[in-house]
């Protein structure tokens, strides 16, 4: 249902992401792992939309994704919904409103100018937050919901679109282990409830091995892995964070950034007293 053909994405000369390639056969939970700048965010925003692909093929149930303009472009949006790290809710607005911002896409102008939604959709966006056991928040303004409670505001805003795929970047690096896994655990049920696909950029390698059936390494811009949480054993990880002998199952990206800088730190000491 999902092919990426030799998908790459230059910013001058740095290449982002080169010829990146994998299908997908059926909706999965996929997660995207890799070091800060490995091209993690740029795919999923090529997925998107949002931004220009370089080169290279995405088709999606036979749609040449990388081909559409205008109303098609916008419709394939919304079919491939994003939430982001920060969650980008409008903090002042109410929890309810923000869910249904989800279906601006749809409504005229003046509607829109004057915040009239139809009823139906109302209904669908309590539905929706209760399902995600935040219904009784619907009333308050974002901005006073613990950080989990909004990335979860923010899935329903994108469930409002009734999305095939989710592209998740980042969706829990704000927030504290506790409210991680209620998001995980969220976007993991939409999945296997809904049959929808997730496709989610992941700090940490637990996180990926626990909720994902496929996980996908990225290094400098290309897939260096490309396979199940089982087949993605110390030594790979290793290798698509190009870590030392010392790294462990239940390193991280950040752990490993402030290991190099540890590393780094130790060298500049050593040159000052040799
Ligand atoms: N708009 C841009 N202009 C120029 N270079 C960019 C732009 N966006 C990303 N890059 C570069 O592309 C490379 C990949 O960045 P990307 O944000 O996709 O990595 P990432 O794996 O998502 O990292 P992070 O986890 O830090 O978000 C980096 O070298 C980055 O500096």
């Amino acid at each position: 249902m999902l092919e990426v053909k030799g998908l790459t994405k230059r910013f001058g000369a740095n290449i982002a992401v080169d010829k990146m390639s994998f299908t997908v056969d059926r909706p999965l939970m996929i997660g995207i792992i890799g070091r800060s700048g490995a091209g993690k965010s740029t795919f999923l925003r090529m997925m998107n939309r949002l931004t220009d692909a370089s080169e290279g093929a995405l088709n999606f149930e036979g749609r040449n994704v990388l081909g559409l303009s205008g109303k098609e472009k916008r419709d394939w949006q919304s079919t491939c919904a994003m939430i982001f790290q920060q969650f980008n809710l409008v903090p002042r607005m109410d929890v309810v409103s923000n869910v249904l911002h989800g279906t601006l896409g749809r409504r005229s102008t003046l509607a829109t100018m004057f915040n009239l939604y139809p009823e139906e959709d109302i209904h669908k966006a309590i539905d929706i937050l209760d399902r995600l056991g935040i219904a009784d928040h619907a009333p308050k303004r974002a901005e006073a919901l613990s950080g989990g409670q909004q990335q979860r505001v923010a899935i329903a805003r994108a469930l409002m679109q009734d999305p095939k795929v989710i592209l998740a970047d980042e969706p829990i690096a704000s927030l504290d282990p506790m409210n991680a896994q209620t998001v995980m655990e969220a976007l993991r049920r939409i999945h296997d409830e809904d049959g929808r696909m997730v496709i989610a950029n992941l700090h940490t390698l637990d996180t990926a091995r626990r909720y994902c059936d496929r996980i996908i390494g990225m290094r400098d811009g290309r897939m260096v892995f490309d396979g199940t949480p089982a087949q993605l054993t110390t030594g790979v990880a290793r290798d698509i964070y190009g870590a030392g002998a010392d790294f462990s199952e239940a390193a991280t990206s950040t752990e490993i950034r402030d290991h190099e800088a540890l590393e780094q730190a130790e060298m500049r000491a050593a040159e000052v007293v040799i």
